[in-house]
């Protein structure tokens, strides 16, 4: 007799008559029904692996032992992705884009920058000999490379990099060296125990002149013995310059020295997806777990209510439900822009080059701060429970903050889109996603709450933002400041100029995707629904951008607030369709609290008696320390 499938009643009733095709929605973020089931084959592929499975949860094992565990199942995931049916790179570009490796890799992915960064340098800037000698070695796993840029000593700063690369004209060879411990990569990962190589990021020096910070491929392992090569501490011999400049003795400056920089804005790209995906993660919990919980009283006498049907709890999870779907929108035309960039820059075309790296910086620092933002809004969400490992919260959180950081730490993007944004605007050229500020704002100044009036207000706050940080600089200026002083004084203005370009960008891609997408009516009312209500949530939240920068009121501001608790109560009956319709395996979200069929309670308990301390019912240690001090009468 087939077992009976439990389904919480609550979240029973959640599903039942809904008004648009899941399916639908789940081939939108996937990109197309193929899409779907490529992924549907791959999870199938990857989580039906009991060798995959942690005999026990990672959160009980000593350091080495986690590592030992994820580098086990790692190495497993390479021989599986290497033997997949679909093919090695789609089913590692299916890997990365559907977070399935962290439902495998809970603490980490030991191989991760051999695919998410050395391989794309080799790519990137290797020479075309270069690329024939690694790029087949590298994607064999014949080799296991990292990205080493960041020293203890600098981070940001690239062009502070200490590890200096000597050219020798004599050998033809480049001498590393870390001169001081400020010097020594820290950071990198899979740097300490893992890859035998590395990406090295190093100040070049060829004729006792620096030509700035170079990739270099530098051996940091013996292939067999994994012994660190000798004088690998401090002093490596034998680099290789990747897309090597020196020719004949003579160094050739590239067409833009920023294109030894091509793998961060790689980076950034895919971290614009990685933040999005941890975020449905979190969302699903907190939705599904929301609808469970029942709790307190909301009308006197009655059963206590779902969490869900509080409008606080609405607050707190609808906005970031409708954030999931504009990252991603606008993640797809940030990737979209990276692969026309990169091949016209593979024909020598630099244009949209400053484009890329302005637009690149300003989603990554804006979907992984927003992301990380709404993650501890969904944990809080989950009360108590939220709190607990397993509710998988702390993970997914730890991992969107760490993207606030790497990558380039997110203050330091903003100033780089406000350099770009003032520039454009001040030359009035260039600036091909940035559109609005070259010419004047046409049209009357006056609000119209509609979408496409919204719109119009986000595009006055980004180019009145950016006028008014403008004038800052200009006012220093005439007061005599140095350029470099007159841009740190007004650093707070170029940030919120950076942070309103990067929410228009999100905005415009969110409208102009319902726009423009063969969508059925009862989706598209929904996703309209969910637009409406992120852009509004938005404007709310930074309303003072708009006040200073349209002749928004007090009146237009109530108005908004209005339509906004309008649409948390029209979007509430459908949270957990939307949530199923991401199409997130259990295992994947890893979660009691967010598991389709709600037991959640069960499923918690059965967690809890995993714990080494469930174990017996008093732990010796009562014996060594508890009782004596009972005994001691203090
Ligand atoms: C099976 C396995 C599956 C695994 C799946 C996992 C998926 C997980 C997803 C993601 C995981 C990611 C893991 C990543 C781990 C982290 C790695 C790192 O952190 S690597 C190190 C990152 N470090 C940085 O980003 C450093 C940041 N600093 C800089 O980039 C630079 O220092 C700077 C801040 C940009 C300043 O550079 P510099 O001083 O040289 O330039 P400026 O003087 O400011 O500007 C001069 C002009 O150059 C332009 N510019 C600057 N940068 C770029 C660029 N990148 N591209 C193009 N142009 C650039 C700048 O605009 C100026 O132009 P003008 O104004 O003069 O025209
Ligand atoms: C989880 C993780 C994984 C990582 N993996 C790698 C890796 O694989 N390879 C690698 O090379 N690196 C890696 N890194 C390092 C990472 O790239 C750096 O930490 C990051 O670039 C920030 O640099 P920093 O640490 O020097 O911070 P700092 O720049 O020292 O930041 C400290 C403060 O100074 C501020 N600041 C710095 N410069 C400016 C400025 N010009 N204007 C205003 N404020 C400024 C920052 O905003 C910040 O508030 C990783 C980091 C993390 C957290």
């Amino acid at each position: 007799m087939s077992k009976e499938i439990y389904e919480n009643p609550d979240l029973k009733k959640e599903r039942q008559n809904c008004p648009f095709n899941k399916e639908e929605i789940t081939h939108l973020l996937d990109g197309g029904k193929e899409k779907t089931i490529e992924r549907k084959q791959l999870e199938n592929y990857i989580l039906s692996d009991e060798q995959l499975k942690d005999a026990v949860p990672m959160e009980y094992l000593s350091h080495a032992d986690k590592y030992a565990e994820e580098l086990r199942k790692a190495c497993l995931l390479m021989h599986k992705l290497a033997d997949s049916p679909a093919g090695q790179v789609p089913t590692l570009r299916a890997l990365m884009g559907a977070g399935l490796g962290s439902a495998v890799l809970k603490e980490g992915n030991p191989l991760a920058l051999h695919y998410v960064m050395f391989i794309p340098a080799l790519m990137g800037q290797g020479t075309i000999d270069q690329q024939a000698k690694w790029l087949e070695k590298a994607y064999n796993l014949n080799m296991i490379g990292t990205y080493a840029q960041t020293e203890l000593g600098h981070g940001t700063f690239l062009r502070g990099l200490e590890t200096r690369a000597t050219y020798d004209p004599k050998t033809q060879e480049f001498i590393l060296e870390s001169p001081s411990l400020t010097a020594y990569k820290w950071w990198p990962g899979s740097l300490g125990k893992t890859a035998n190589y590395a990406v090295v990021m190093a100040q070049l020096y060829t004729k006792g002149k620096c030509e700035g910070t170079h990739p270099f491929m530098v051996q940091l392992r013996d292939e067999e013995t994994h012994e660190p090569l000798p004088g690998i501490v401090n002093m490596w011999l034998n680099p290789v310059c990747i897309s090597s400049y020196i020719h004949y003795g003579t160094y050739v400056k590239p067409t833009n020295s920023k294109l030894s920089y091509a793998t961060m804005v790689f980076v950034r790209v895919v971290v614009c997806q990685d933040v999005t995906t941890n975020l449905r993660k979190a969302v699903t919990i907190a939705t599904r777990y929301s609808c469970v919980r029942r709790q307190s009283e909301l009308k006197p006498g009655d059963r206590e209510p779902q969490v869900m049907d509080y409008q606080a709890q609405q607050n707190k999870l609808l906005p970031p439900l409708a954030a999931t779907f504009a990252f991603q929108l606008a993640a797809d035309h940030l990737w979209n822009l990276y692969h026309t960039a990169n091949n016209n820059i593979e024909q020598g075309d630099l244009e949209l080059l400053p484009d890329l790296h302005g637009l690149s910086c300003a989603l990554k620092a804006l979907c992984s701060s927003e992301a990380a933002n709404f993650v501890e809004v969904c944990r809080q969400s989950c009360g108590g429970h939220g709190y607990m490992s397993c509710s998988n919260f702390p993970r997914i959180y730890g991992q969107v903050t760490a993207a606030e950081t790497y990558e380039g730490e997110n203050t330091v993007l903003w100033l780089q889109v406000a350099r770009y944004l003032v520039k454009t605007r001040k030359e009035q050229s260039g600036g091909l996603s940035v559109k609005y500020l070259i010419g004047e704002e046409k049209g009357p100044k006056t609000v119209d709450t509609t979408l496409e009036g919204i719109v119009k207000l986000y595009r006055r706050a980004a180019v009145g933002l950016v006028d008014v940080a403008i004038a800052e600089l200009d006012k220093s200026g005439r007061k005599g400041e140095a350029p470099h002083d007159a841009w740190n004084h007004a650093a707070v203005y170029l940030i919120k100029a950076a942070q309103a370009h990067a929410r228009l960008f999100v905005v415009e891609s969110f409208v102009d995707s319902l726009k423009e997408g063969k969508l059925s009516a009862p989706v598209r009312t929904v996703l309209s629904q969910l637009c409406e209500l992120f852009i509004i949530y938005w404007l709310l939240e930074r309303s003072g951008d708009f006040f200073l920068c349209s002749n928004l009121t007090k009146q237009d501001l109530l108005l908004l607030n209005s339509k906004y608790v309008e649409l948390l109560a029209a979007i509430r009956p459908q949270a957990v369709n939307l949530v199923d319709s991401f199409d997130l395996r259990d295992e994947v979200l890893n979660s009691p609290l967010g598991c389709w069929d709600g037991n959640v309670y069960q499923r918690l308990f059965d967690e809890a008696a995993k714990s080494p301390l469930n174990q017996s019912n008093v732990h010796e240690s009562f014996h060594k320390y508890l009782k004596p001090l009972l005994k001691s009468n203090l």
